[in-house]
């Protein structure tokens, strides 16, 4: 076993499971319900943010009961770390979205910055209407602007350093089946 394996399997073992897989299965049935409410009519564009909003995207886009159209963007402000630096755009959205009602899907709503900024993008390039899902909104008071809520949530989760469901610890555990927090962190 190499030196990281056997590191990760440590950061598991220790971790503390703050949301089990058949709560996060719940949560994501009942933000598809209420998406296909909201936009079954609205022809959104969705976008999924890699890399964390893999697995809910994935979760969640089969739940949805209406024709979708879904694409990708990358933006990127943690990298390996446990803090938030400056957003790095990976990959720009190249679909276009002048007139349309967006809807951009990513793992977690911690300060937000990433999701203001990708909204504000979105926005630059003409969409109607610029909507938000997170799997998990951090509940904090360091918010990138006081009362900052995603349109649709699944989970209110304690301010821990979280991986699982898409979250990475250190480029690890984005598999992990539930909400975990990292010992200490
Ligand atoms: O609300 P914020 O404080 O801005 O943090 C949220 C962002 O942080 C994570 O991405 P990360 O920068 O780790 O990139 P990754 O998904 O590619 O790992 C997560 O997937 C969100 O996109
Ligand atoms: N993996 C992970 N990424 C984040 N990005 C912002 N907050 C978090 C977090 O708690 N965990």
């Amino acid at each position: 076993m190499t030196d990281t394996v056997a590191e990760m399997s440590q950061v598991m073992a220790e971790a503390d499971c703050l949301i089990d897989e058949q709560q996060v299965q719940t949560a994501i049935q009942d933000m598809a319900d209420d998406i296909t409410g909201r936009l079954k009519d609205s022809n959104p564009l969705l976008f999924c943010v890699m890399n964390g909003g893999l697995i809910f995207t994935g979760q969640l886009l089969p739940r949805l009961r209406f024709p979708v159209q879904a694409e990708y963007l990358h933006a990127t402000r943690y990298r390996q770390e446990t803090t938030g630096g400056i957003l790095e755009w990976k990959l720009q959205p190249t679909a276009e979205m002048k007139g349309r009602t967006v809807l951009i899907i990513d793992d977690i709503l911690d300060e937000g910055t990433t999701l203001c900024a990708i909204a504000d993008y979105c926005r630059s390039q003409g969409a109607k209407e610029v909507l938000t899902a997170v799997l998990v909104d951090k509940q904090h008071d360091r918010k990138a602007h006081p009362n900052l809520k995603a349109d649709f949530t699944g989970l209110h989760v304690e301010d821990r350093f979280l991986f699982g469901y898409g979250m990475d610890y250190k480029g690890y555990w984005r598999n992990a089946p539930g909400i975990y927090a990292v010992k200490g962190l």
